[in-house]
């Protein structure tokens, strides 16, 4: 399946240079980036930028598309479902579990549904680290063409697998982990 890794946001809580900050050395775009490509489900990792972010991320090896909406995470998993059914994950998580990605891409292929999402007990979902049918982009424009950005809101009105976080095993939490201010980096090298 291909791997999409989304850097097209704003970073205003981190700061604008967020996706290139450097952790052991590399851009923490290409944690994520890497940690996609250790999955043995992922054939394939694109990057899906905003055209802002475009340019320096050319650099760091795969192939990068433009998302021309920057409306939010839903306009990148829309331009991301152009290319094909996809896994998508956000390029501020740099501690994602490939084994945890095999999981969801084996539960999205046996489910048969068009979402395979993770889930908390209190309804809270993952859809930035989830499995997307390209049949899914039908629904993502209808509501993109109301106004409606909320990815959640696409998800919950559709016919979804969700699987339950709290009944997998406790290590692949951290994979959910992601970069959102500068404090959020203490618990990397923690
Ligand atoms: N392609 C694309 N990716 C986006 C867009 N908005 C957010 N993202 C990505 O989605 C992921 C999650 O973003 P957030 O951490 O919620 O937000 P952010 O915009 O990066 O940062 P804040 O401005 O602080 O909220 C990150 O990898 C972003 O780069 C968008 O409009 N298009
Ligand atoms: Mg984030």
């Amino acid at each position: 399946m291909l791997g999409v890794v989304l850097a097209g946001g704003k970073g205003k809580r981190f700061g604008d240079d967020k996706l290139f900050f450097r952790i052991d050395g590399k851009p923490l775009v290409q944690h994520a980036v890497e940690r996609l490509q250790s999955a043995s489900f992922i054939d394939e990792v694109v990057l899906v930028a905003s055209p802002d972010n475009t340019r320096k991320l050319r650099g760091l090896g795969p192939e990068v598309i433009v998302d021309e909406l920057t409306i939010g995470p839903i306009g990148g998993v829309y331009t991301a479902l152009s290319l094909g059914d996809a896994f998508v994950a956000a390029g501020d998580m740099p501690m994602i579990v490939p084994e945890f990605v095999d999981y969801l891409i084996r539960e999205f292929g046996r489910r048969g549904k068009i979402v395979c999402v993770p889930r908390w007990s209190n309804g809270y979902l993952e859809p930035l680290h989830a499995a997307y049918s390209e049949k899914f982009r039908d629904f993502l424009e209808k509501q993109i063409k109301r106004g409606d950005y909320s990815l959640n809101g696409a998800i919950s009105s559709a016919d979804v697998h969700y699987v339950d976080i709290e009944e997998l095993p406790e290590g692949w939490r951290e994979s959910f982990f992601n970069v959102n201010q500068k404090s959020d980096l203490r618990k990397l090298t923690g």
